[in-house]
């Protein structure tokens, strides 16, 4: 039994990036990515634009749907203000444990709260479980079929306010149809599309900017 993508993952970030320092995680990863292993990380040049909206943000609780192996956890929490969190939620247990790695090697574990299980059960619980009372900024790069109904939850679990932004990956390739037709015909939201590239490719794909209007 051999060793899995993740962990080949982990092992090139052990090998070649500095333990506290996030940038080389970041760029241990896109050079494994690149040159070695495709993987689903957002990348780096959907990244800069990831980190200019968490930087124009500048959330004090932000939440990632679909952590995987942390590389856009390290990513945003490398930039939030000192006192914010990031709660990142990730279904698969064996994804978690690399991302916990990835996430201490980076030295960004006291910024994130790593929660295991499914979103559409966990995003109810994140006022009792972490006292949030609203998130200023949620990253989405989960399950493609499940943007939709999380947005829709997380309105429903008043988890957003007036400003709240969504970023949601993925909406050209592997493509979010029906999130893209909700959130852009959506009264309730001011939508912008960043066009870009899918991860380590001359695919196109881009990023859907969202801002609830409360
Ligand atoms: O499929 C894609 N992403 C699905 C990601 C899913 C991740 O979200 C977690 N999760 C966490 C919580 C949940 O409730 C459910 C899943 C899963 O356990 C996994 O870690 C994808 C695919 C391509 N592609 O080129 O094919 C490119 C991309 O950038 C992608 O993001
Ligand atoms: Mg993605």
């Amino acid at each position: 039994t051999g060793s899995t993508r993740p962990q080949r993952l982990l092992r090139a970030v052990q090998k070649n990036a500095t333990q506290g320092d996030p940038q080389s995680v970041i760029n241990a990863i896109d050079h494994f990515c690149r040159h070695k292993e495709w993987a689903m990380n957002v990348g780096d040049e959907k990244g800069s634009i990831l980190d200019s909206v968490v930087s124009e943000v500048n959330p004090s609780t932000a939440l990632e749907l679909g952590t995987y192996c942390g590389y856009s956890t390290v990513r945003i929490a490398r930039l939030l203000p000192p006192g914010s969190q990031l709660i990142t939620l990730e279904f698969n247990p064996a994804y978690a444990a690399v991302a916990k790695q990835v996430i201490g090697w980076a030295g960004l574990q006291d910024k994130v709260q790593l929660v295991e299980g499914p979103s559409g059960d966990l995003i109810p619980q994140m006022k009792d479980l972490f006292g949030v009372q609203s998130f200023d900024f949620v990253f989405l790069d989960h399950w493609k079929d499940r943007y939709l109904p999380d947005a829709k939850l997380l309105e429903e679990c008043s988890l957003l306010r007036k400003g709240s932004v969504l970023l949601a990956d993925n909406v050209i390739c592997p493509g979010t149809p029906e999130y893209l037709e909700y959130i852009r015909n959506s009264p309730r939201y001011e939508s912008r599309y960043f066009k870009s590239h899918l991860e380590y490719t001359k695919v196109e794909d881009g990023l859907e900017k969202s801002v609830f209007l409360g």
